[in-house]
């Protein structure tokens, strides 16, 4: 049975765990209707469980449906489709490199569900239309926000780019810190994993690649 804190009040007195499960509702964070808060917050009394916390105590009562709420909102990214923030397109006759560096992201490791979080810069050559500035950061965004690993974040937000916007390059380098590497396991505070994907120019150009590398590594300023 799931445990409720004085707040609480289950709704339902079925004999489904999940429906007597409280849920705690944080008024500032969207529902995400994919996800099933009920089961996390029973997963998550497991798991203090099985380490052997007692999920009663006073301090943990809330903390399976904060838990919840959490993999809600890192994993918003998981059902939608991060193409639609490229739908909207303006006719610009321009065709030099756009980039945008420094995209700030936090992402989860699909392998141990620890955080990597990092630095995505991308850059493309437009053909007769380019698009909001904003809108490359959005898809970063809400491709990070899925179970992940770095390589196929960084090579999916290449293809969106490529083929929503007939890109003639696309130039994506992100750089990140993996927390499974430097909390656990083999411990490596600092160490940092960076990987590319290039497209059309970038890829076949060894003189538009070299550009576009050496405006990423630009230092600012
Ligand atoms: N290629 C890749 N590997 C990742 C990423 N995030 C985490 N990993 C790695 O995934 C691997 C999982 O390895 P396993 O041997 O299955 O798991 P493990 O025993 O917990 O591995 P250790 O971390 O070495 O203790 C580890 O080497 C992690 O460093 C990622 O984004 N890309
Ligand atoms: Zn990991």
């Amino acid at each position: 049975m799931i445990a409720s804190s004085k707040a609480a009040k289950p709704e339902s007195d079925a004999d489904s765990p999940s429906e007597k499960t409280p849920f705690f509702v944080d008024k500032n964070a969207p529902k995400n209707d994919a996800v099933d808060y009920p089961a996390i917050e029973q997963a998550v009394r497991v798991i203090l469980g099985a380490v052997g916390e007692d999920p009663d105590r006073e301090g943990l009562l809330e903390t399976p449906a904060r838990v919840a709420r959490m993999y809600a909102e890192m994993f918003a990214g998981l059902k939608s489709d991060p193409g639609r923030h490229l739908e909207k397109v303006f006719e610009e006759d321009y065709d030099e490199i756009v980039l945008v560096r420094d995209i700030s992201f936090c992402s989860m490791c699909e392998h141990h569900l620890l955080p990597f979080t990092g630095k995505a810069h991308i850059a493309y050559l437009p053909s007769g239309k380019v698009v909001g500035l904003s809108k490359l950061a959005r898809v970063v965004e809400e491709v990070a926000r899925r179970p992940q690993v770095q390589e196929r974040l960084t090579h999916t937000v290449a293809n969106l780019i490529e083929e929503r916007l007939s890109a003639r390059g696309v130039a994506v380098v992100v750089e990140s810190t993996h927390s499974c590497m430097t909390m656990r396991g083999i411990r490596k505070p600092g160490s940092l994993c960076l990987t590319s994907a290039m497209r059309g120019a970038f890829k076949t150009d060894p003189k538009s690649r070299a550009e576009v590398l050496g405006l990423i590594n630009r230092s600012a300023g």
